[in-house]
């Protein structure tokens, strides 16, 4: 506990002292990561730099005139109250209204526009986040929770908005002001400024001190809102697991953890920099005492070095002072906390997306002939060797191709290499002859149709859901597919027919329901090639008849990949591939492989397939 930031209440951090104070402190790091996030930001001003301009302009003129105030009310005090001499005086008190109408409009008008700059600022960068995370690889996506992906859309966009919003005014107009108030001091007083100046070491130090400690706070606090977002969007997605496997004590447990955390960083952090404004309070009325007091008896000596109108000038000017460093150091915070999510949003965008597209047959049709030429691909092929390791098959146009083997034998990622997901390691598969990677994506996955063991359906209507297939699809060509799928009838029956909006889990239909949507969405894409993941939860038999029929009419003239679970699908195959540990161990159709009494022999009579 030594070492650590000493804390009441038994909150051991996790954030020590040495990792603040120690040797390997990077503070050059830091401001040059600042100055790349500043460069970045400026970018994406773009065409609205030159209202900036005009926005820090006004800044300028607001913070020339915020000085202007207090001078022109010392002089009327010297000039016109202490001697009673009125005339003029109603000149300089319309000067002082018109500054302070002028101070008011420009601080108006600056506030509008940087608030109007901001919004489009972070416009842009959200969409480009956006649009990026689109464009990025499947494997991107395998490393990292969904809720931290959602906390850098939703929070660290949300901060850099806050600080474009208003820090950014404050800090540029707090640094004019101090360098304004300085040098109208030093002309007016070099004593009292250096009076007044004392105080400014303690505040540094003050600040400093606070500062190290909430920068690292945040950070960690901003870290406890990813995890517990990601859990919370865990937990709720997979709440019939949770359920099922009656986990929700040691959820509940877990949760309990992760927000322990978020409310102990949470409380040091705000605890911590709300001491700011106080320190900085306490210290201002300090200065202010001395300032009057020292000032109070130069201008008793009457040598008229320092007058009434003097005292008032600085008394309000001191206070100009302090207010700029004042909102520095509150700033100071927000725009740290803002700085590191700008920089978590950018190493995002960063990110390679998917490998170059290939710029040839954009246009192809494809007959859906495939190849597997000495195949090798692995997820993490240094650490964990090869998933697919050397797999060779040919699946002519049209034929449909059966994948059996034991979980986690390589077939779904088979799958995945087709629609090129992943990049293979070695060998090469062909489409109708031509290298995959030659084929672009949108060529390849704009023929290719999924339909997967869970459905994914989108929170819209039924219509909305079967058309994502083909998003230009009519409303006719959609019940002629859901027709096809054997889903017309049910989708009939629900309340607004295919108007219906479904939720994102699909939890008003049921399970086989929601595969003949997914059957239907395939029907209405029309694909050449057809990657099928069959279903192994038991639905009821007539759902089960309704959905053989279904993907039968689906494969029709399509070359099919089934990940098979059924026997009868495996029957009906012009090819079973039977696959182990990522090799393909036996290749032919069912009654071949049953002849030979290999592999799949024994499977079948242990009835695994
Ligand atoms: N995204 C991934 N990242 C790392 N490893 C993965 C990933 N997906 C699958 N694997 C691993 O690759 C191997 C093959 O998985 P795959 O899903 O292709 O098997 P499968 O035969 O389809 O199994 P199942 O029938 O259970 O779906 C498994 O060991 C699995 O753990």
């Amino acid at each position: 506990m030594s070492n650590a930031i000493r804390k009441p209440f038994g909150y051991e951090p996790i954030i020590k002292k040495e990792d603040i104070k120690g040797p390997n402190r990077k503070k050059k790091e830091r401001a040059k990561d600042w100055k790349s996030v500043l460069q970045r930001i400026w970018k994406l001003v773009d065409e609205q730099r030159v209202l900036l301009i005009t926005v820090l302009s006004l800044v300028f003129v607001s913070s020339v005139l915020a000085l202007l105030g207090p001078l022109m009310i010392g002089k009327i005090i010297d000039n016109h109250i202490i001697p009673m001499r009125f005339d003029g005086l109603g000149l300089s008190i319309s000067l002082l209204i018109a500054i302070y109408i002028g101070l008011s409009f420009a601080m108006y008008f600056q506030s509008f526009w940087m608030v109007g700059i901001a919004q489009q600022t972070i416009f842009r960068l959200r969409t480009s986040l956006f649009a990026h995370l689109q464009n990025l690889p499947v494997p991107f996506f395998d490393k990292r929770q969904h809720g931290e992906l959602m906390s850098r859309v939703t929070n660290d966009i949300e901060n850099v908005s806050q600080t474009l919003n208003t820090s950014f005014i404050q800090v540029f107009s707090s640094i004019l002001t101090l360098t304004g108030t300085f040098a109208v001091m030093l002309y007016l007083s070099p004593l009292l400024t250096l009076l007044t100046m004392i105080i400014i070491p303690v505040m540094f130090i003050a600040i400093r001190w606070i500062t190290r400690r909430t920068g690292i706070l945040f950070k960690e606090q901003q870290q406890a809102v990813g995890e517990l977002n990601g859990m919370i969007e865990e937990t709720i997605s997979g709440q019939r697991i949770v359920k099922a496997f009656s986990q929700e004590e040691n959820v509940m447990e877990e949760f309990a953890q992760k927000s322990g955390r978020l409310r102990r960083t949470g409380f040091w952090a705000l605890t911590y920099s709300g001491f700011i404004p106080k320190v900085m309070n306490l210290l201002n009325n300090g200065s202010f005492a001395v300032v009057a007091g020292v000032g109070g008896l130069l201008a008793l000596r009457g040598d008229g070095v320092v007058t009434i109108g003097t005292i008032v000038i600085f008394s309000e000017l001191a206070r100009q002072f302090t207010r700029p460093l004042n909102d520095l150091a509150n700033q100071f915070n927000t725009v740290l906390s803002a700085f590191a999510g700008a920089e978590r949003v950018f190493k995002i965008i960063d990110e390679p997306i998917e490998k170059d597209d290939a710029t040839e047959h954009l246009d192809t049709v494809l007959q859906g002939d495939v190849e597997f030429r000495n195949v090798s691909f692995g997820y993490a092929v240094e650490t964990d060797g090869y998933t697919i390791d050397d797999v060779s098959f040919h699946v002519k146009s049209g034929e449909t191709a059966a994948f059996v083997g034991a979980t986690g034998a390589g077939k779904t990622t088979i799958m995945q290499l087709l629609s090129r997901f992943y990049e293979i390691d070695k060998g090469e598969i062909y489409i109708d002859g031509i290298p995959i990677s030659e084929l672009p994506r949108k060529t390849l996955r704009g023929q290719t149709a999924f339909v997967l063991q869970d459905p994914f359906l989108f929170e819209a209507s039924v219509f909305e859901n079967i058309r994502y297939g083909k998003l230009d699809a009519t409303d006719e060509e959609v019940i002629e597919a859901a027709k096809k799928a054997n889903a017309h009838s049910f989708i009939s029956r629900l309340e607004d027919g295919y108007n219906t909006v479904l939720t994102a889990d699909g939890g008003e239909i049921s399970q086989g329901q929601k595969q003949l949507l997914s059957i239907a969405r395939a029907l209405v894409a029309d694909p050449v090639l057809l990657l099928l993941d069959e279903a192994t939860s038991s639905i009821d038999t007539v759902t089960e008849l309704e959905i053989q029929e279904a993907l039968d009419r689906l494969m029709e003239g399509r070359t099919s990949f089934v990940i098979a679970h059924r026997l009868n699908t495996v029957r009906k195959a012009d090819t079973v591939y039977v696959m182990e540990q990522g090799k393909l161990i036996e290749s032919g159709n069912q009654q071949e492989l049953i002849e030979r009494k290999g592999v799949y022999y024994t499977m079948l009579e242990e009835s695994k397939v």
